[in-house]
């Protein structure tokens, strides 16, 4: 029951990475988020207003649709955003790997953010089920659904940069999507995330400096949060760059040039190129950083940016890992 199933960036800075997933044979297009647990979707419960745009499950035109009475969700993201409804189960199908009995989140309520990303027809929630919004009951997440019938039980992301189709797999390591060695690094799962301790960061040429930065592996976050040490080290080496507190964060004149950032993971140095940092044009010839200042999360974020410069496997089994791979 493995699968592989495309991940295409929403717009032209790659803000997100959505996925075609069929339930009982309705195609949506979601956001495979590895930093929430919750599968939901844009609905024909949705008031007429929130559901412009927007492809909408219609779970009276299902089947296999089995509705579960009195049980509720509500979740709200890192960004301020959140959606609201009720639960059924469902036929879920990534790819070639289906599952039946998924717990399905129905939307009635989304924020404003989610009405107008009109590409964004919902999220598949990938990182562990303990944070699943679901009351009265936490629901299982897809993979922990699908995790039993696939060949091993992992998954992986391939994200692209700029305008690239990636892929995400389930089942299998796919060794033509990566070159070198995979680095294994422990997660703890208390949180809920994909979170690990990295060991330190380098800006450019310049020498590695170790530290243990707390971070969680994010295919639902657009950039890299990572504690200011870092990030003040890295736009540093960036002429014109500062912190503009009207754009929420650090912009630089668009014909810098940025340097390369390298992230450790145990003593693997994962190499972001600086490119893949300028991400998007801000204001005037402004343009704003992929690298940005964890301060007031919790914790540092290694979003999409530093994501799709490595091949990634999320390792489900009884002793979870993250391995990263170069590409
Ligand atoms: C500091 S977590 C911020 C992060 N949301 C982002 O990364 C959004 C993603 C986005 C949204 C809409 C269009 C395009 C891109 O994008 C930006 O915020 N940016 C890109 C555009 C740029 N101009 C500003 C920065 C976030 O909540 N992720 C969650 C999933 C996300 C929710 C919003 C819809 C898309 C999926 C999730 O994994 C992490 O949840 C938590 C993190 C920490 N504690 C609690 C929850």
């Amino acid at each position: 029951n493995d699968g592989s199933v495309t991940a295409s960036p929403e717009d032209a800075y790659d803000s997100e990475y959505l996925c075609p997933v069929s339930i009982d044979g309705q195609t949506l297009a979601l956001d495979f988020d590895t930093g929430s647990a919750d599968l939901w979707v844009f609905s024909t419960s949705l008031p007429s207003s929130e559901q412009k745009g927007h492809t909408l499950f219609d779970p009276s035109k299902s089947t296999n649709w089995k509705a579960l009475s009195g049980y509720k969700w509500n979740i709200t993201y890192g960004d301020g955003s959140g959606a609201s409804g009720t639960v059924g189960t469902d036929v879920v199908t990534v790819g070639g790997t289906s599952v039946s009995g998924q717990a399905v989140e129905i939307a009635t309520k989304v924020s404003s953010a989610f009405v107008s990303d009109t590409a964004n027809d919902g999220l598949l929630g990938l990182a562990f089920s303990s944070i699943n919004t679901v009351t009265p009951k936490a629901q299982h997440t897809f993979f922990d659904t699908a995790k039993s019938s696939l060949s091993s039980p992992v998954f992986t992301a391939d994200l692209k940069h700029r305008q690239l189709p990636g892929t995400y797999d389930f089942g299998t390591i796919d060794s033509s999507k990566y070159t070198g060695t995979i680095t294994y690094i422990d997660v703890d799962t208390a949180n809920g995330f994909w979170e690990f301790t990295g060991s330190g960061y380098a800006v450019g040429s310049g020498s590695f400096v170790s530290s243990s930065i707390d971070a969680i592996a994010d295919t639902g976050t657009t950039l890299i949060y990572v504690p200011d040490a870092v990030v003040t080290a890295y736009y540093k080496q960036v002429s014109g760059a500062s912190y503009d507190s009207s754009q929420g964060g650090y912009t630089f004149p668009c014909s810098a040039t940025l340097p390369n950032l390298t992230l450790g993971i145990g003593s693997y140095h994962a190499v972001v190129p600086g490119q893949y940092i300028n991400y998007s044009p801000a204001s005037g010839s402004k343009c704003f950083g992929g690298v940005q200042s964890d301060s007031g999360i919790g914790f540092s974020i290694y979003g999409d940016v530093f994501l799709k410069s490595q091949f990634v496997i999320f390792d489900g089994s009884s002793t979870p890992r993250l391995g990263f791979a170069a590409k």
